[in-house]
């Protein structure tokens, strides 16, 4: 079950060194309050102190926390709005805690006591554990930048919330006293993402941002929004005051800056951060920086999903529908998975099987498309009948009514005989998986995409194909989100043939796991 944790630290730089103890633990998310005053003043609250210091002073050592939970793989929030409020005696946290952590040894008394008086929202068993980490590390220092803002203004993508997102809009929060408005991507600005049929739709990304804000500082105002250019309300809203950006942003928060001044409107603070850097690449196709793009690509040959319940097919031979647009890489995925073990079969050099003569299918289309499609021979001309459905619906969906079922069934007879012959896992390439509906025929489905533009590239290097020739070809077909809608599994040929190799490795891998762990096997080799 998904465990959530609260690390209170005394001594910021010591998270790194107390990590290893806090994921020994198992959670999956873990908020991080900082309690720059002794343990001491929450549990006794004495007035608050006089003149408090403005809550930007903690900007570093927000980030070095972020920096220091890197490669944890653990959803990190740190908290904010004790920090900005040291008056506040108790700590809210949308999730109830189940494990609070200490850097510091304290007795049990006062371990209970703060989870009794200072927790809003902890689960009934939960426990406390103090972490004996001796001191050492000198504290991170203070940002002299102390300035706070009435209504602060960011924006971004915000796909898979990391920790380079987190910082963003922690710095936000911490210099921002009333209203926060963040502005999120929609779907019309996300085309030239590397893997963008793998991002969140807006309305998730923008209640993920919301609840991150909610947790981090539940006492300032929240306005998400979604975008459909880069500057948003910015350009409009006569009333934000300062706007955070990344190094790589900076230049977006500059123009916006351009234009407001154009439309006399006053130009914005722009607050910069430095980007965060990967601590743990795990491809070497990521980038040096943490960011969804590496995120998107480790999800590459992973298990997305648990597939739908097959109730119609036996459990083995396992069939796995192997499907992706034109020249994405369908027939070498194939290959590979067949080199590790696998059953394949090709339908589409099926379907060429099923067009000879002598096959109940080819006098099926001579008699509805007429004699022209014959070549001397008496062969059907494949090229000659492409030219007779392409661009008539009525008649290429004729032509696929009669091929589907004849192919199915061809498919079904190949399926028996690679059983037979001991094979536990088969995949079937399809192009057409999806729109002759046989992805019910099998019991999960992988897709390989790749941008159309690359695909153009292919077509026109595989297939001397001029350009225009290319994207009617590719934009005839249905686009890569769609494809990969009930996919447990998305690969993606855009790499190096060794990265594709990694994926099919990670994939087959992941899937004996699956079955192992359902039962599928049975004591068969698979
Ligand atoms: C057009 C915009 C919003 C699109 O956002 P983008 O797709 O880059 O978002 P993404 O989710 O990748 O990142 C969001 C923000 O976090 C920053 N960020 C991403 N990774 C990191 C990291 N590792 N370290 C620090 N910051 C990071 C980005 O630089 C960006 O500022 C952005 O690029 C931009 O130009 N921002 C500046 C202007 C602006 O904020 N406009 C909207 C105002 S509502
Ligand atoms: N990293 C890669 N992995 C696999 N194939 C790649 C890669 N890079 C380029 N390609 C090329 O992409 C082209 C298309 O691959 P393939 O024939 O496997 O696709 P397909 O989806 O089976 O195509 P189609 O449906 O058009 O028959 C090939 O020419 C292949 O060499």
């Amino acid at each position: 079950m998904a465990k959530t944790g609260l690390l209170v630290v005394t001594n910021p730089s010591r998270v790194a060194r107390v990590m290893p103890d806090v994921q020994k633990h198992f959670l999956n998310k873990l908020y991080i309050q900082y309690l720059p005053t002794r343990l001491s003043r929450l549990l006794t609250p004495t007035s608050s102190s006089p003149s408090p210091p403005s809550p930007a002073v903690f900007s570093k050592t927000v980030i070095g926390m972020y920096s220091q939970t890197l490669g944890h793989n653990l959803d990190v929030a740190v908290l904010l709005a004790y920090l900005k409020n040291p008056g506040l005696t108790t700590i809210h946290t949308q999730k109830p805690i189940d494990v609070v952590f200490f850097d510091q040894v304290l007795s049990g008394d006062e371990m209970n006591a703060f989870l009794k008086k200072c927790l809003a929202n902890v689960t009934v068993g939960c426990t406390v554990v103090s972490l004996d980490n001796a001191d050492g590390e000198k504290p991170p220092e203070a940002d002299n930048d102390e300035r706070m803002y009435d209504n602060v203004v960011l924006g971004g993508t915000f796909d898979r919330l990391h920790a380079g997102h987190k910082i963003l809009l922690s710095e936000a929060v911490l210099r921002c006293r009333r209203k926060l408005t963040v502005g999120v991507t929609d779907e019309s600005m996300l085309k030239s993402k590397c893997l963008t049929e793998l991002i969140g739709a807006c309305h998730q990304r923008m209640s993920d941002v919301l609840e991150f804000l909610q947790d981090i500082d539940p006492n300032i105002e929240y306005d998400v929004v979604p975008i459909s250019d880069p500057f948003g309300p910015t350009i409009v809203e006569p009333s934000f005051e300062m706007i955070v950006v990344s190094d790589e942003t900076l230049r977006g928060g500059l123009k916006i800056n351009e234009i407001r001044t154009e439309k006399s409107m006053k130009p914005l603070v722009v607050h910069s951060v430095n980007l965060l850097e990967s601590a743990n690449k795990q491809e070497q196709e990521e980038e040096d920086k943490v960011s969804s793009g590496n995120l998107r690509l480790r999800v590459l040959g992973t298990r997305l999903s648990k597939p739908e319940p097959r109730p119609n097919l036996p459990r083995l031979p396992y069939l796995i529908g192997l499907t992706g647009g034109i020249a994405s890489g369908k027939s070498s995925v194939g290959r590979r998975l067949e080199e590790m073990g696998a059953g394949l079969i090709d339908c589409d050099s099926l379907a060429h099987t099923l067009y000879k003569q002598g096959e109940p299918l080819h006098g099926k289309l001579v008699e509805f498309f007429g004699s022209s499609i014959l070549d001397a021979e008496g062969e059907i001309d494949r090229k000659v009948l492409g030219s007779l459905v392409f661009g008539d619906k009525a008649k290429l969906s004729a032509l696929n009514n009669m091929v589907w079922p004849a192919l199915w069934e061809r498919t079904k007879t190949e399926i028996s005989k690679l059983h037979a012959c001991g094979k536990n896992i088969i995949v079937v390439e399809a192009a057409v998986l999806r729109q002759a509906g046989w992805e019910k025929n099998c019991h999960e489905v992988w897709v390989s995409i790749i941008p159309p533009a690359e695909a153009v590239r292919r077509l026109k290097d595989r297939n001397n194909l001029d350009e225009d020739a290319a994207w009617a070809r590719v934009s005839a077909q249905p686009p890569n989100v769609e494809q990969i809608i009930g996919a447990t599994t998305v690969l993606s040929t855009l790499w190096t043939y060794d990265f594709t190799q990694r994926q099919v490795s990670r994939a087959w891998r992941h899937l004996h796991e699956y079955l192992e762990k359902e039962g599928f096997s049975q004591g068969n080799k698979l």
